[in-house]
């Protein structure tokens, strides 16, 4: 088996390979746009002699950690011929994939998975979390402050971008786990007038509270479904609010859209304000939780040097990673004022942590002292846990939106 870069003119045969893999036939418009994002990615091939058997795409993006924003290879498109299975494929390129991040100077490589139990054993971790959120909207929303008055206005899908993407970028600053969004994705990808999901969906709709804006929200409704007895719905893609007042406002909006009785609320995050100003939590309910961006410190030393840090710390870390050696072994990790060093040492360890788990607590959304309990993070010295999560935390949950 060879893994190699698949070259554009064999992209037609990678997309068939995915096609084959996911069980789909993708209308024209829906092959043209993966085609693009073919063309605009790196593209891993496995090859069994001339045939291709197995696909890797990693888009190139940005994401937001605390301080900064690394570059990061979005793993995605990945696909291995029935024929092929289990023979080591996705190993091969996944090595391939480490390699090559190395070689682009992208310490991170996240993805959405299509089965949880697949990458943990490839040192990602569940790096964010989403919790998706119903509202009964065929009664008033009641929330316990009062909305910001301001009047709202809906904009055209095409105005967006050029009115909402720096916003959108300040939100970057303050909730890691966020992708950086170019032309391409907020017009091909997030405001694409079809949902690739669901094709009952209305176009994306965006309201904007405030000029200059303090805060918007994308959304796409869908009518009463007698069959399945289920009213109107409107689907909340995307939130942001400058303050509770604002959000409260956006939320009211919502909730109040005529001819419909649900909101569903994909993807929030775990510390969503909504949560806490829903004055009846029957009527604002949970409906799940679920591992949201994966991630894989590819280049610890460099991921943990490219964030900031909340408070000092003096730890040696024994890092276990078994795909990518240079990752593995005793390292010091200083942090002083912000910012950190991480150097190889001799000395005795403090924490014993796999590189999986480090990638679940870098941004902030789990608890070293938690791994600890649970017997994932062996803690030599006491206080080692709890110092390593002083030094993690964020003000506020990582969060991410995007799917790719
Ligand atoms: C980011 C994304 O694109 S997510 C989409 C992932 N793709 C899919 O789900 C499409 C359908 N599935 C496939 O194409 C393939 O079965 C893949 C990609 C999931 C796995 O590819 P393979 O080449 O068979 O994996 P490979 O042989 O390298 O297996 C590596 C290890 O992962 C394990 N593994 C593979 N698939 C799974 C799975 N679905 N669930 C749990 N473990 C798995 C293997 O058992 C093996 O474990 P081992 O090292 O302990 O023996």
């Amino acid at each position: 088996m060879i893994f190699r870069d698949i070259p554009e003119p064999q992209i037609e045969a990678a997309l068939n390979l995915a096609s084959l893999v996911f069980h789909e036939q993708p209308d024209d418009d829906t092959y043209q746009h993966h085609h693009a994002i073919f063309r605009r990615s790196r593209r891993i091939g496995a090859y069994d002699g001339h045939d291709l058997v197995g696909v890797l795409v990693a888009r190139s993006f940005s994401l937001s950690v605390p301080g900064g924003e690394p570059a990061c290879a979005g793993v995605t498109f990945v696909a291995v011929a029935p024929t092929h299975r289990r023979r080591g494929v996705l190993t091969g390129m996944l090595a391939e994939l480490y390699r090559g991040c190395e070689t682009a100077g992208q310490p991170l490589a996240a993805l959405w998975t299509s089965e949880a139990g697949i990458y943990g054993r490839f040192g990602f971790g569940p790096g964010t979390h989403g919790v998706n959120v119903e509202i009964d909207s065929e009664q008033p929303l009641r929330l316990r402050i009062d909305a910001d008055l301001r009047p709202l206005r809906l904009i055209g899908a095409d105005e967006a971008p050029a009115l909402l993407a720096s916003y959108h970028d300040d939100t970057r600053r303050v909730r890691a786990g966020r992708v950086a969004r170019d032309a391409f994705r907020w017009s091909e990808e997030w405001l694409a007038e079809e949902d690739e999901d669901d094709d009952e969906m209305s176009p994306p709709r965006v309201v904007v509270l405030g000029d200059p804006p303090a805060g918007y929200a994308v959304y796409r409704t869908k009518g009463e479904d007698d069959s399945a007895k289920t009213p109107g719905t409107v689907r909340v893609d995307e939130i942001e609010a400058d303050s509770p007042a604002v959000a409260a406002a956006l939320w009211h909006y919502l909730a109040g859209i005529d001819l419909t009785g649900l909101v569903r609320a994909w993807g929030r995050p775990l510390d969503d304000p909504l949560l806490l100003l829903a004055a009846d939590r029957d009527q604002v309910r949970v409906t799940s939780l679920f591992p949201a961006l994966w991630i894989r410190l590819v280049d610890v030393r460099r991921a943990l040097e490219r964030r900031s840090w909340a408070s000092d710390a003096d730890l040696v870390l024994d890092v276990r990673d078994d795909r990518v050696p240079g990752n593995a072994g005793r390292h010091r990790l200083t942090v002083t004022g912000g910012t950190c060093s991480y150097r190889r040492t001799d000395a005795a360890a403090d924490l014993t942590v796999d590189v999986a788990d480090l990638a679940a607590c870098y941004l902030g959304d789990s608890q070293v002292r938690r791994m600890v309990r649970t017997g994932l993070v062996s803690e030599h010295t006491p206080g080692a846990a709890a110092a390593l999560d002083a030094a993690l935390t964020t003000e506020l949950l990582p969060h991410t939106t995007d799917e790719f």
